[in-house]
């Protein structure tokens, strides 16, 4: 499903959660929503669900506007932090009740995870640990195969090991079934090459939006004499550097070809370490 965003602000009092923002999501990926805390992801993700409306401009699903809208809001999962169920609901009967709202729910799968993750099907919402309610905020989103899947950090109290599976599972279904995900997170480097578009919030603005692939690519890492690396990146933009008996490595942001034909030693960075770099100072 296309996702055209023109123009989208949404304020609350004087605060501009989300100001003029606007690009496109032409086609199924997984889509990397990043930025620091406040930058407007989950308000961006609230508005595209048709939770809440926007202050001016819009968010267009294939042409139509997701509030207030049944036929859409059964195509969109959106999977929160935290409180996404009724609490005094068994987890059967949530179950049960994505199962009837998703035209698309694959019960098999829903079955399979229940097990992986050894959640108790009597269990009350309320009775269930904060790793155990992410499961199955996770078991909805993957099952409910909505053709726009949204995932706002979506494993507290999950450990290591659960989120691995989560990723696992998410790739090998999104390998099967290709579908529209956008996955918001602060985890980058667990996740960063699960993206293939990334996107980057920031005050409520857009600053970044460019394919994993070509991120990879704007970064690298090059190594030399102290003397000759500082001279090189006297006019880069530096990410970071070390220095180790005399030799020297330093991360910049630009392209490789900048070293090579300077004679530096050069090579890729990773994209974790560039898109952590990105979130947290590009635009401040
Ligand atoms: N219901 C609300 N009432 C008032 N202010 C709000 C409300 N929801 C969000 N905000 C404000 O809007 C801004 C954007 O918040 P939002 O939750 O969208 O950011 P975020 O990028 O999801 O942050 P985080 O990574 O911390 O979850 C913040 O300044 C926040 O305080």
């Amino acid at each position: 499903m296309k996702i055209e965003v023109n123009n989208l602000s949404k304020s609350y009092k004087s605060t501009k959660a989300l100001d003029h923002v606007s690009f496109t999501l032409s086609e199924p990926k997984i889509y990397g929503l990043l930025g620091r805390n406040g930058a407007g992801k989950t308000t961006f993700m609230e508005i595209l669900s048709g939770h809440i409306l926007a202050s001016d401009g819009e968010i267009l699903i294939d042409g139509e506007n997701p509030f207030d809208n049944q036929r859409l809001t059964e195509s969109i999962c959106l999977i929160k932090e935290g409180d996404n169920f009724k609490r005094d609901l068994k987890v059967k009967n949530v179950l049960r009740i994505y199962a009837y709202f998703y035209p698309t729910w694959d019960q098999e799968l829903a079955d399979e995870l229940i097990k992986e993750y050894n959640l108790n099907l009597n269990a009350k919402v309320k009775a269930l640990s904060k790793g155990m309610a992410s499961a199955l905020g996770i078991i909805v989103g993957l099952a409910s195969k909505a053709p726009i899947t949204i995932f706002d950090e979506p494993y507290i109290g999950l450990d290591a090991a659960a989120r691995k599976k989560f990723y696992d599972i998410l790739l090998e279904e999104y390998e099967a079934e290709k579908r529209t995900i956008i996955f918001s997170t602060h985890l980058i480097d667990e996740v960063s090459l699960m993206f293939e578009e990334v996107l980057i919030l920031q005050d409520g603005k857009l600053i970044m939006q460019e394919e994993a692939d070509t991120l990879r690519d704007q970064a690298y890492a090059v190594s030399g004499q102290v003397e000759d690396v500082e001279q090189f990146i006297a006019d880069k933009e530096v990410i970071q550097s070390k220095q180790l008996a005399g030799m020297m490595t330093a991360y910049v942001y630009g392209h490789i070809e900048q070293a090579t034909s300077a004679g530096l030693t050069a090579e890729g960075i990773p994209i974790q370490e560039l898109m952590i770099y990105l979130t947290e100072t590009k635009g401040a």
